[in-house]
């Protein structure tokens, strides 16, 4: 059996924790090299990593992955904040170092997965879509990774169906009401303690709605679709958007 030999940046992390847990648990990877807020990224090359799995934070995660790649170590990044300008940064360095994957997912939960690509599959049938995105108050960010993807995604299907605005009447708003607006398509987000990571999409036509909820419980429901980007990446040079480019959906 092949061992691949895995580091974690973030490793004391909430999502890092439970990432370092599963690699310890798995056969096939070895955990070489627990790095977080401080500590040199040397300790990667140091330990021979081949794969880094990244949930940092959006400030850092560009000068981690452009450490990895001019070092030729893959990256599975979890950590959020990728626009589209961050992408093309990425492709750029990759340019130059072949051989190197790196995998961006906004989300690795089976499950929220799915739950994108429903919304998607139906976005084109409902003029009327919102998503709720509800998350623990410490979340760096807003509108979540996951929802502001969901939304790119619906408004790219609903654009090539043909469908025109969102029917929406308000004239007259408190600055917020009614939420950010991603390419048409209304993200609300919502903060509180107890929440880990939840996401509703609200669809609606004439006379029927349709409500497509996703909810992580525990951090733990991000570790096997990690684990599958760390054994997948290796065969994937260059840069994959998404889990499910892995997935046989
Ligand atoms: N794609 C997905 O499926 C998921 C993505 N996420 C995303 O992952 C990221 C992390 O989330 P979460 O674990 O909740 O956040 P945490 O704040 O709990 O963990 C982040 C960890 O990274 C550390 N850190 C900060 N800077 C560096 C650095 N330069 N090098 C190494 N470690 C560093 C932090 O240290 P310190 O606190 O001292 O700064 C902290 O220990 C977020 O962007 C979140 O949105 C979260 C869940 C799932
Ligand atoms: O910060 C989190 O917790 C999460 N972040 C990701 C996102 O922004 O979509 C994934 C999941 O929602 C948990």
């Amino acid at each position: 059996m092949t061992v691949t030999k895995v580091g974690v940046l973030g490793a004391r992390g909430k999502v890092g924790t439970a990432i370092c847990e599963a690699v310890r648990a798995a056969e096939d990877l070895e955990l070489v090299a627990e790095v977080d807020h401080g500590d040199p990224l040397g300790m990667l090359t140091d330990a021979g990593a081949e794969v880094v799995v990244d949930f940092t934070h959006p400030d850092v995660v560009m000068d981690n992955l452009e450490f990895c790649i001019t070092h030729g170590i893959h990256a599975v990044v979890g950590t959020t904040g990728f626009t589209d300008e961050r992408l093309e940064t990425l492709r750029g360095l990759l340019s130059s170092h072949a051989e190197t994957g790196v995998l961006v997912a906004p989300n690795f939960a089976i499950g929220a997965i799915l739950m994108m690509r429903f919304a998607v599959q139906a976005a084109r049938y409902f003029p009327s879509a919102e998503i709720v995105e509800l998350h623990h108050p410490n979340k760096a960010d807003a509108p979540s990774g996951t929802a502001h993807r969901t939304a790119e995604m619906m408004a790219t299907a609903r654009t090539a169906a043909g469908m025109g605005p969102c029917p929406d009447a308000t004239s007259t708003e408190l600055e917020g009401a009614r939420g950010a607006d991603v390419g048409g398509v209304r993200v609300h987000s919502v903060r509180v303690t107890g929440l880990v990571a939840h996401q509703e999409v609200i669809l609606g036509t004439q006379g029927e709605t349709l409500t497509i909820r996703h909810d992580s419980l525990d951090r733990s429901s991000f570790a096997p679709g990690v684990l599958l980007g760390v054994r997948s990446i290796s065969r994937a040079p260059g840069l994959t958007v998404g889990l499910d480019a892995f997935m046989d959906l």
